[in-house]
């Protein structure tokens, strides 16, 4: 427990009366998914803490993305539950406190016409509805979103026109601009140069400790992510270790496993 805490830090207070305080924000009891006759996920009893990261781990196949999937609601489990914020997946409709970076969001081709702020004030679509003007508070957040990725200089810029990883960053402040409580990516820094991963990380570290939003993160970027991660969840098919991340780092040593053939 002591290392725990030591890990995480503080505990960030929450922001509404809505749970218990260090309630799990997810967990999955007994998750089971199947694609047609393949198991996919076997039996996963995962809790991620409030105020965690949590990196998720694991060689390619092992489900990493598909249990993301199953998180965000997009895929339901064959067996098991879901629960978000101490309550049952189905019942749960409050998704503007769950933040989204896929895999593929930087894939912007430099025609792209969408300006840096216009991207990211997409984010607030489900707040401030479709085609409704924003309002002076609502530029606002735009703006400090922005400029808690470290893009100010490029507000204006056309998105195509950033490289790999600040699109990336960009996509962060699309996703964090509504203000949600966890984010969870997939594989955020897949074609992202080091010294571009390296600032994604103290981005995100940022918004963990500044913010308290919890981090939920599928990576195949093993060693970047075990310098910022709290936890690391190591999947394959089962969960096959859940712990904080020195005590990984010791089995690991320990047990002298590779990331590849744990
Ligand atoms: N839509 C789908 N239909 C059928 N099978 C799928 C589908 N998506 C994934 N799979 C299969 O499910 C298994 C887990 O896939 P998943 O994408 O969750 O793994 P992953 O750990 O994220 O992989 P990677 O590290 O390569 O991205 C794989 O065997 C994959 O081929």
């Amino acid at each position: 427990m002591y290392t725990y805490f030591m890990q995480i830090g503080m505990i960030p207070i929450k922001r509404d009366g809505y749970g218990m305080m260090n309630d799990p924000v997810i967990q999955l009891k007994n998750v089971h998914f199947r694609y047609n006759e393949e198991l996919v996920l076997d039996g996963i009893n995962l809790s991620v803490p409030e105020g965690a990261f949590v990196g998720i781990v694991g060689p390619n196949g092992s489900g990493k993305s598909t249990l993301l999937k199953l998180v965000l609601g997009l895929l339901k489990p064959v067996e098991g539950e879901i629960l978000l914020f101490g309550q049952k997946q189905a019942l749960f409709k409050r998704q503007e406190r769950i933040g989204f970076v896929s895999q593929k969001a930087n894939s912007f081709n430099s025609g792209f016409p969408a300006t840096v702020f216009e991207v990211v004030a997409s984010g607030l679509t489900r707040k401030v509805g479709m085609f409704r003007f924003l309002k002076r508070k609502d530029k606002l957040d735009v703006l400090q979103a922005i400029r808690q990725v470290g893009l100010e200089p490029y507000v204006n810029r056309k998105i195509g026109e950033l490289s790999g990883g600040q699109q990336q960053r960009v996509f962060i402040a699309r996703a964090i601009v509504a203000k949600p409580d966890v984010l969870i990516l997939d594989e955020p820094t897949v074609g992202v140069d080091a010294k571009n991963v390296r600032l994604f990380y103290k981005v995100l570290t940022s918004l963990r400790k500044e913010m308290g939003i919890t981090l939920l993160m599928v990576s195949h970027d093993i060693e970047a992510l075990l310098n910022e991660a709290t936890h690391v969840a190591y999947l394959n098919k089962e969960l096959k270790f859940f712990g904080d991340t020195a005590e990984y780092k010791k089995v690991r040593m320990e047990k002298q496993f590779s990331y590849a053939g744990f």
